[in-house]
């Protein structure tokens, strides 16, 4: 790989607009699909979604927990969907949310961004609760590569609000200290458009009350999951996000696939098109 993850997020927004396509199989989908509930229906599920979102979508997140509920089985299913995706224009977030030590976080680095690898993906999402300096070589594995890796900070889903706006001792909350450590981290790597290492910054959520300053994000890449399903509005990508607005991938899973397979084209289209003219 050549340029850098931030670099690629860039031109893949100028092409094809600022939505995430989530790949999510749940086995309610799958059934709604006609598929089997296995790792043979989640395969297929992926491929699907893979090649209705190439041409129309900036990227795909296929969700890994969905696959690995299969086993081995699972995780062959996922590769298959990896390489499928591989060979589109599509930009590939595995969302895997590793967290742990260093020297296991290298091992994570190994299975998700090594270019040898059958799971390498374009950037990956990780959980910081060990401390962001435990992601060091994940996070150098992944500059080296050409690969961007997405920071927890302030999550979509309504538990976490308790310890995400917790006080650290110099009177941040959790998520505003996790965008410092990350914009301090892709300032010293001098990125100049996007950044590689990004931050997850859910929908759902008043962001202001996280004493996040969305100004100065303006080159850090967010993924912004929570929209549709978890209802946040694509309407709403302008007020939510402010400033960092341009920076945003609005993120979708369940409300795009529940129309079925026969309506996915369409559901990402309209999707991209209300993300686009709250953006003009
Ligand atoms: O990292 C994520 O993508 C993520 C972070 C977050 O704060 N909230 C969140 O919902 N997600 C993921 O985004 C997807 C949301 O799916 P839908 O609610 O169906 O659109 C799931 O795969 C979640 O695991």
């Amino acid at each position: 790989m050549t340029s850098a993850f931030g670099a690629r997020l860039a031109d893949s927004f100028g092409r094809a607009g600022q939505l995430c396509v989530g790949i999510d199989p749940h086995p309610y989908l799958l059934t709604e699909w006609g598929l089997p509930v296995d790792a043979s229906g989640a395969r297929e599920f992926g491929l699907r979604l893979v090649d209705a979102a190439a041409g129309r979508a900036a990227v795909v997140k296929p969700q890994v927990a969905f696959y690995e509920r299969y086993g081995s089985a699972g995780f062959v299913a996922l590769e298959a969907v990896l390489a499928a995706a591989r060979d589109t224009d599509l930009l590939v977030i595995g969302d895997a949310k590793r967290g742990d030590i260093g020297t296991t976080m290298d091992s994570y680095g190994d299975a998700w961004l090594d270019d040898s690898s059958p799971l390498r993906v374009d950037a990956v999402t990780v959980a910081t609760y060990q401390g962001l300096g435990a992601n060091t070589g994940f996070l150098a594995k992944a500059r080296a590569t050409g690969r961007g890796v997405f920071v927890l900070a302030a999550t979509s889903n309504p538990e976490a609000h308790l310890t995400q706006t917790a006080r650290l001792a110099s009177g941040a909350t959790v998520a505003a200290g996790i965008v410092d450590d990350v914009l301090s981290d892709n300032q010293a790597a001098g990125s100049d458009t996007l950044g590689s290492v990004g931050l997850v910054l859910g929908a759902t959520l008043d962001l202001g009350e996280y004493g996040i300053d969305l100004g100065r994000l303006t080159t850090t890449p967010i993924l912004a999951p929570g929209f549709g399903a978890q209802g946040a509005l694509y309407s709403d990508v302008a007020r939510l996000y402010g400033p960092a607005a341009g920076a945003v991938l609005v993120s979708a899973s369940r409300s795009i696939a529940q129309g079925g397979p026969a309506g996915v084209a369409a559901a990402i289209d309209e999707a991209n098109r209300e993300v686009a003219s709250c953006l003009a």
